[in-house]
């Protein structure tokens, strides 16, 4: 597992946002258009103030959530409201975005429609995700209802999903759109979520999804 540690998180943001940039702009010398899945949560937002101010083709980006919480924008538990607030500034607003949740249709009706909009998209040309203390990573939590749907090989590209610990629904990228993205990172912050990775290390994916996604990434860490 090859681990990239900064010396603060202040460094890390500007370290993550640099290695992102630098792989969308490989990404785009051979590719007319680039994916982006990226992250909600609490840990990227400041990767997003540096990241969004890369010199880069933006309008060439298509950004999507690696998952979202099935509320409207104005939620404040939206992933959505992060990504337009945070990454899609400055230079990255000409990046288009692609948006998962659906005003009046559950994350069950809108997953087929919106899945095969994804997989227009894959292989997913940079996939960035973050990771919680319990192993998940996305909306790939352990025991979710829709998990072993969402961990199949032949899963559509986005599953909906419904997690005990989680006060909304949620639909999220299934681990074979994940783990097959061209480029994949991995951002975790804190002593626990690091015992929380070598723990999830060598685990099934049922137990540890993000032992399910992440072979062959880049892991960014800092305390
Ligand atoms: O709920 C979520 O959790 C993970 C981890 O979030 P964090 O707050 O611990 O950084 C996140 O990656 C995922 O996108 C989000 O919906």
């Amino acid at each position: 597992m090859q681990i990239i540690e900064y010396i603060d998180r202040d460094i890390a943001a500007i370290g993550v946002a640099d290695a992102l940039a630098s792989g969308l702009k490989n990404a785009l010398l051979i590719q007319d258009k680039v994916s982006l899945a990226v992250p909600g949560g609490t840990t990227p937002g400041p990767i997003f103030d540096v990241l969004c101010a890369a010199d880069l083709d933006w309008d060439r980006v298509t950004i999507m959530l690696t998952d979202e919480r099935w509320v409207p924008e104005d939620h404040e538990r939206s992933n959505t409201a992060l990504v337009k607030s945070r990454l899609m500034q400055g230079p990255a607003a000409k990046a288009q975005f692609l948006p998962f949740y659906r005003a009046g249709e559950t994350a069950h009706e809108a997953a087929p429609v919106l899945s095969e909009t994804v997989r227009a998209q894959m292989p997913l040309s940079m996939v960035v995700l973050g990771m919680g203390n319990d192993m998940h990573t996305a909306s790939l939590f352990p025991g979710a209802k829709g998990l072993s749907q969402a961990l199949h090989p032949d899963a559509p590209a986005l599953c909906p999903i419904e997690a005990s610990s989680q006060p909304d629904v949620r639909i999220t990228l299934s681990a074979a759109a994940l783990k097959g993205a061209m480029d994949k990172h991995l951002i975790i912050f804190g002593q626990d979520k690091r015992a929380a990775l070598e723990d999830a290390m060598g685990r099934p994916p049922e137990e540890a999804p993000i032992a399910g996604v992440i072979q062959g990434g880049t892991i960014h860490w800092a305390a």
